[in-house]
C-alpha cells in the first residue's frame, strides 16, 4: 500500500491577476505561500518518500514548502529561492526547528508543468472573455481538446503527463513509496482524469484549488483503494 499526495501550487501572482499563466515562471505571492503552508501541515502526518514536480517555480517552492511539515520553515523568506542572501536573518534550513533530517529526492520535470497557454499567456482572462465570448475561454481553460491559440489542449498536456506517470510515479507507488506530486491546475487535472476514469464530457467540471491536497491510497497492483481531499 502506499499513498499519494497530489497538490496544485499555491496562488500565483497572476493567479491573483487573474491572468493566463501557462509556462510563464511566476512565484507564489503571499497567500500562496501560507495555502502551502496550510497544505504542509494537512500532509505532515504522513511519511513522503520521493516528490515530483515541474520545472516552475510556483510548484517547486510549494513542494519545498510542503516538505517542513507544516513548521513554517522559509515562509517568511520567500521566494525561498530568490531570497536576498545577505539578508541577516538568513542563513538556511537549519534556522528553524522544522528541520528535516530525512534525505527525499525531489525530481522536476518538464512533463509535470502547467498546460502552455500559448498566444493567451499573460492576457486577463476577464479581458479576454470580454473580447472573444465567456464559451470561447471556458472551452479553451476547461475542455479536453479544445487548443487555446497557440497553446496546448487538456489532451495535449495529457499526452505528457500520462506517460510520465505512468514511468516514473507508479513504480514508487507499487514498491510501496509514498509519494508528493506538486504540480499545476491543468496537469494535475489530466492525472486526475486519468485516475478517477472522466470522460471528456465529464473533465470540463473538474476545478482543483489551489494548496489543496488530493489524497489516494494505492495498492501494489496500481488499485485506488482510497480517495480524500484535505479541503
Ligand atoms: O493560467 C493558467 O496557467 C491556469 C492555471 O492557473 O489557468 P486556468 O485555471 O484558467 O486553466
Amino acid at each position: 500500500m502506499a499513498t499519494l499526495i497530489l497538490v496544485r501550487h499555491g496562488q500565483s501572482t497572476w493567479n491573483a491577476a487573474n491572468r493566463f499563466s501557462g509556462w510563464v515562471d511566476v512565484p507564489l505571492n503571499h497567500v500562496g505561500r501560507q495555502e502551502a503552508m496550510q497544505a504542509a501541515k494537512k500532509i505532515s502526518s504522513y511519511r513522503i518518500d520521493v516528490c515530483f514536480t515541474s520545472l516552475l517555480v510556483r510548484a517547486i517552492e510549494t513542494t519545498a514548502i510542503c516538505l517542513t511539515e507544516g513548521t513554517g520553515a522559509c515562509l517568511d523568506k520567500s521566494p525561498v529561492f530568490k531570497h536576498d542572501s545577505d539578508d541577516p536573518d538568513w542563513h538556511g534550513w537549519d534556522k528553524y526547528e522544522g528541520y528535516i533530517e530525512q534525505e527525499i529526492p525531489i525530481f522536476m520535470n518538464p512533463a509535470l508543468d502547467e498546460r502552455h497557454y500559448g498566444d493567451l499567456q499573460g492576457f486577463n482572462k476577464a479581458d479576454m472573455a470580454e473580447k472573444v465570448g465567456k464559451n470561447i475561454v471556458h472551452q479553451w481553460r476547461r475542455s479536453f481538446d479544445t487548443r487555446p491559440p497557440g497553446g496546448e489542449s487538456l489532451k495535449d498536456t495529457a499526452a505528457r503527463t500520462i506517460p510520465f506517470f505512468q514511468n516514473r510515479i507508479l513504480v514508487h507507488l507499487k514498491n510501496g513509496d509514498n509519494v508528493l506530486v506538486s504540480a499545476h491546475g491543468n496537469s494535475l487535472r489530466s492525472i486526475l482524469m486519468h485516475l478517477d476514469n472522466l470522460s471528456p464530457k465529464e473533465v470540463p467540471h473538474l476545478e482543483l484549488a489551489t494548496g489543496i491536497p488530493i489524497v489516494y491510497e494505492i495498492d501494489a497492483e496500481a488499485n485506488i483503494t482510497n480517495k480524500v481531499i484535505l479541503d
